[in-house]
């Protein structure tokens, strides 16, 4: 039997799901490949730390060099995250001639094109399955399952910590920092989880994801980005009572040679299929023009989900290795699209208010909607007890997003509105 050596980096949530997987299943999986897979090594900061799995402490190194430059290793699972450092570490495995798996979205963003490329150079195989939607098969979806169809826009749950929040907070009527503790508790949550909750996580994903989708270089840059921290309890009970549910979406789609990615809070109505993807689970909305719309779904972080992506990985690259081959190289052509411009962007909005609660405010409040020309869909008003304000809330007609915007900022300087804010609406 064909041996393969593998050299693990990092010990936490998804390193602790890679060894127990290979552990408990070794046999199992060598049966599926035909090959004997070996974890030779196990970069850790601390040897002495106690571990949730059984490992062989002599398996278990600090030094990072002797996992890289290790004559046996043939395969390296870099599961720290970070990306300066982790750029450097994978650059020095692909030329040293080893295969390389990730889970690190936020080096595949940034990095993603030049690694690509340096592992084809050196003939090895760079996958990162793990990196969007945790246990969700999609980037092999959309490189091989979709390969044939031509996709036009994705929207997608892609970030387990900031759905866990919103169902909590929704659901159970848990305060944004108990959600929040409790997703970090469950190994969630990234080692900063402000890439979670201010939406830099979900951008990272939409940007690997789009690229794959319409085989185009897509920037960081370019994403808009908006996280949740400032969605209140209150946001998500009003939206509800307009038919609709609250959730961290990315949403890219390609149109006319421009491309508009983003990652904002957005109400989904309460029927769409999206809208029922809770706590960390993940989703993916594909619109491709044959098939028409798929949805992919599944545990989007965690342990276990996400150390399958990765060994899943693993078992194509000790498969290619057997038979001597590479895959799973993006080329990219040199096309380019143009982010699109807000002027261009069409959509419906929902916006939240309070309005003093006296006679003639509520025309004012219509009659700036009918002078602007848009066009309400649904409308609610509550009087708060106890004070002279009115809760109102509302749901435009699809309008232009830079005509919306200034007539919310005229709505704001209108005197009978306290405060008011707005979120875009997906009808799908
Ligand atoms: N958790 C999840 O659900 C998912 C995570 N990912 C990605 O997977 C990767 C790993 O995530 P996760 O397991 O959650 O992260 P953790 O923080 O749980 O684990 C990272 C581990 O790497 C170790 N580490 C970091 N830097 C070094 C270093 N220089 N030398 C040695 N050890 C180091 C840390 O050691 P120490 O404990 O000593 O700090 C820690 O044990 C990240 O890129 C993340 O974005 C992707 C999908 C889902
Ligand atoms: N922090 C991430 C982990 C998986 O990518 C998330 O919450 O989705």
């Amino acid at each position: 039997m064909k041996k393969v050596s593998v050299g693990l980096l990092g010990f936490g949530t998804v390193g602790t799901g890679v060894v127990r997987l290979l552990t408990k299943d070794k046999e199992r999986l060598e049966k599926r490949t035909g090959c004997e897979i070996h974890l030779e090594k196990v970069l850790v900061r601390n040897k002495n730390r106690p571990r949730k799995v059984l490992i062989d402490n002599r398996n278990l190194t600090t030094d990072v060099y002797e996992i890289l430059d290790h004559p046996e290793i043939n395969v390296i699972i870099e599961l720290i995250g970070g990306v300066d450092q982790t750029y450097q570490y994978i650059l020095r495995a692909l030329k040293n001639k080893k295969n390389v798996i990730t889970a690190n979205k936020d080096l595949m963003a940034s990095y993603g094109e030049e690694l690509l490329l340096e592992a084809k150079a050196n003939h090895c195989d760079l996958y990162y399955e793990a990196s969007v939607a945790g246990g969700i098969p999609i980037l092999r979806t959309l490189t091989d399952g979709l390969a044939a169809d031509r996709i036009q826009k994705l929207i997608g749950i892609v970030n387990g910590t900031t759905n866990y929040i919103l169902s909590k907070m929704s659901g159970d009527g848990l305060s944004y920092e108990k959600a929040l503790a409790s997703a970090q508790k469950l190994g969630f949550a990234e080692a900063d989880p402000t890439s979670d909750v201010e939406g830099l996580d979900a951008a990272r994903k939409m940007v690997i994801l789009s690229h794959l989708a319409y085989s185009i270089p897509v920037k960081l840059d370019d994403v808009k980005i908006k996280g949740i921290t400032d969605v209140t309890r209150e946001d998500i009970v009003f939206a509800k009572r307009l038919g609709y549910t609250i959730k961290l979406v990315g949403i890219s789609e390609v149109n006319n040679g421009d491309i508009d990615v983003r990652v904002e809070p957005t109400l989904l109505p309460d029927g769409h299929p999206l809208a029922a993807v809770e706590n960390e689970n993940n989703a993916i909305y594909v619109y491709s023009s044959a098939l028409g719309e798929t949805m992919y779904y599944g545990a989007g972080a965690g342990e276990g989900p996400t150390a399958v992506s990765v060994v899943s990985d693993l078992l194509s690259v000790v498969r290619n290795i057997s038979l001597g081959v590479t895959g799973n190289h993006i080329f990219l052509p040199k096309k380019e699209l143009h982010a699109r411009k807000d002027n261009l962007v069409e959509s419906q909005f929902f916006v939240r208010m309070h309005m003093k609660d006296e006679p003639g405010s509520f025309s004012k409040l219509t009659d700036l909607f009918r002078e602007q020309q848009i066009n309400l869909e649904k409308l609610y008003q509550e009087p708060i007890p106890g004070r002279d304000v009115a809760e109102v809330a509302l749901v435009t007609h699809v309008t232009n997003k830079v005509l919306f915007e200034k007539s919310f900022d005229m709505l704001k300087q209108l005197d009978v509105i306290v405060n008011a804010k707005y979120f875009r609406v997906e009808r799908g």
